[in-house]
């Protein structure tokens, strides 16, 4: 640690001591800055060169006490400590755990370089800090919270000019400065490899720390290289079942550029992108494969998953059982989970599928999910949107044409959607507005598996699975002569009926998977107002409407926003809502109202507490004060 201008180091730090001894400050550059730091507030405490400021040891009751309060970090250190003593063995040195306020917790080593008084003074027990013994690694590393080596004549204290000590400081999983972690021998055993050990093994016992606290999250360990991955260098985050971020080790708040502070406040999807469920089936799939993620500032990271053992299963998340495209569809709703489940159990048999419901309900997605779910799932999903083409296109688009078979058609030809559904799914969406002419040569299809296309004579061989959907009530259609009985027959081999939105009882949950959708990991959510008031609106549009609301309310959000609050809205549904307010006998249509009354409400399901009622609202605590006071 000793630099010196114009001196050979050892002079330097001659003519350095010896400005100290005369009761001055060396000028700038003669010692290291962190040791003249150093000095200077030994100074400050009091204390001389010659004289320290030499604190009683401990008593054996008060020693038990110190190291009963930091029992996990001697637990955890206590291995590597051993390990250190085992490379260190024979070079005449100690390896020494201390407290945060300096106090020697543990000793292991070889202390034959110590006479009789110095032996004491490192025992357990004895105060390291600066503000008794001036200059020395352990207090030195405490003051500076950082790696530091102290050696010979940069020890304060004139009498301990013999000693070179290198030390870390180790912190907890959330930051805290738990201790230092200290090797000290004779001046005369210095190597240059000490410093770099210590904060090694001081890293060591951070991870160990980290691992015993966080065994029962999901973490992640994480390096720009995949090599990087268990070492010493790596990473480590544990992602609570909210996604939060609740433990990060030092090399991780580094490539996060994130702070100890924010712990716990931060979702992983703010600093990663990445999205929490699929990390946790990656972690299940492929142990112990790095997955390539990009970082927020754009750096490109290597993560190993380690979800938690499914001992803990009582965390949502851990609970989370791997999903399909199917359940994933159900978000809570009885309805709906009814409906999965009857077409999980005719998927990749041959019976047709219905599927009835509004517009907007999610017909197609539920199509894909069933084609998806089944064993045609490699093969093609082709939907053909029956209300879309002018009658005349239909019949090519679904049959295909021979080549030239009518005027402007390719001279290729055309297969035409059913044939490119082959071995698939075809969809056939709106299939209430299929022309007559049109469904009773579909009929024919779907009897004979055979299709004839325009203007070619040879039947061509199909095989699809079938699913059919329309918002029209398709049975009165049929009842009213509009749509052919047999065709109505053949398409509902089971026919489900999606529930409209504001008759699902999970909207709320499956606005907070759309928001997930939307920015996965974002920790994105609506404010408790705007969830009563979407929990209680009509919903004409149903998921289509929900799904471009949130996907324009999040478009309106500021960076590091993640509420979604009236002003996210657009004019004409926040009119609709207003119109519609919830709770309707104590709420005026009026907004303010609406809002006034949910904070009262808020406050009151709080039992009064207006830190938590604030913290549900996603307000601060004096908006809502001044709010009530009105
Ligand atoms: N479960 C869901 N999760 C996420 N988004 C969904 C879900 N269901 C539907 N959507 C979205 O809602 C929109 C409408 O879905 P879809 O086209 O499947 O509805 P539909 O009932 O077939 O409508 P239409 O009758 O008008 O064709 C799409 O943008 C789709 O992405």
């Amino acid at each position: 640690m000793e630099i010196a201008k114009g001196h050979a180091p050892g002079q330097a730090l001659r003519h350095a001591r010896h400005l100290l001894e005369c009761g001055q400050m060396p000028p700038v550059g003669l010692v290291n800055p962190l040791v003249a730091q150093s000095w200077q507030r030994s100074l400050g405490a009091g204390l001389t060169p010659w004289r320290g400021d030499e604190t009683p040891h401990l008593s054996a009751p008060q020693l038990s006490q110190a190291v009963e309060r930091r029992r996990e970090l001697v637990t955890r250190a206590r291995p590597v400590m051993e390990y250190l003593h085992a490379q260190t063995r024979g070079s005449g040195s100690m390896v020494i755990l201390a407290d945060e306020h300096g106090v020697l917790l543990e000793t292991l080593g070889d202390a034959d370089f110590l006479n009789r008084a110095e032996r004491v003074a490192l025992r357990p027990g004895a105060s390291w800090h600066e503000s008794h013994r001036g200059t020395n690694a352990i207090g030195t590393a405490l003051a500076e919270a950082a790696a530091v080596s102290v050696h010979g004549g940069e020890h304060f204290l004139d009498h301990n000019g013999f000693l070179t000590c290198a030390a870390a400081p180790v912190a907890g999983p959330d930051g805290q400065l738990l201790g230092v972690l200290d090797i000290s021998g004779h001046r005369r055993s210095r190597h240059p490899h000490t410093a770099g050990l210590v904060s090694a093994a001081a890293h060591m016992i951070e991870n160990r720390l980290f691992e015993a606290r966080h065994e029962a999250a999901l973490r992640l360990r994480l390096h720009p290289q995949p090599d990087g991955i268990g070492t010493l260098a790596e990473g480590l985050l544990a992602i609570g079942s909210d996604g939060r971020i609740i433990g990060a080790n030092r090399a991780a708040t580094v490539l996060l550029n994130l702070r100890h502070d924010q712990l716990g406040q931060v979702r992983l999807g703010q600093r990663l992108h990445v999205d929490l469920d699929r990390l946790l089936e990656w972690g299940h799939t492929h142990p112990g494969a790095p997955l390539l993620a990009d970082a927020q500032g754009g750096q490109r990271l290597f993560l190993r998953v380690e979800p938690p053992p499914r001992r803990h299963s009582s965390t949502a998340m851990s609970a989370s059982p791997r999903r399909d495209a199917l359940s994933a569809l159900d978000s809570g709703d009885e309805t709906m989970a009814l409906a999965i489940a009857r077409a999980r159990k005719v998927a990749g048999k041959a019976i047709p599928l219905l599927l009835l419901g509004e517009s907007g309900v999610g017909k197609e997605v539920f199509a894909q999910a069933v084609h998806a779910c089944g064993p045609r799932a490699k093969a093609p999903f082709v939907a053909v949107n029956c209300a879309a083409l002018p009658e005349h296109l239909i019949e090519a688009e679904l049959f295909g044409y021979a080549p030239g078979a009518f005027t402007g058609a390719s001279k290729e030809g055309c297969p035409g959607r059913i044939r490119q559904a082959q071995g698939g799914t075809l969809f056939l969406d709106e299939i209430g507005d299929m022309p007559a002419s049109l469904q009773s040569r579909l009929l024919r299809v779907l009897q004979d598996r055979q299709v004839v296309p325009l203007g070619g004579a040879k039947p061509v061989s199909v095989d699809f699975a079938l699913i059919a959907a329309t918002h029209q009530p398709l049975k009165q259609a049929m009842n009213q002569g509009r749509f052919r009985a047999d065709l109505y027959y053949r398409l509902n081999g089971l026919t489900l009926s999606l529930p409209p939105l504001r008759h699902r009882s999970d909207l709320l949950t499956l606005a907070a998977r759309l928001l997930d959708q939307i920015e996965p990991g974002g920790g994105l959510a609506l404010s408790d107002q705007v969830a009563a008031a979407f929990a209680a609106h009509g919903w004409p549009g149903n998921i289509r409407q929900l799904a471009n609301v949130l996907r324009t309310a999040c478009a309106l959000l500021e960076p590091g926003e993640t509420r979604i609050r009236w002003r996210h809205l657009p004019d004409d549904l926040i009119e609709d809502l207003g119109q519609k307010p919830i709770a309707a006998d104590t709420l005026t249509g009026d907004l303010r109202a609406l809002s006034d009354s949910l904070m009262e409400q808020t406050v009151q399901a709080c039992g009064g507490n207006m830190s938590q009622a604030a913290k549900r609202l996603g307000i601060s605590r004096n908006t809502l004060y001044r709010r009530l006071r009105g």
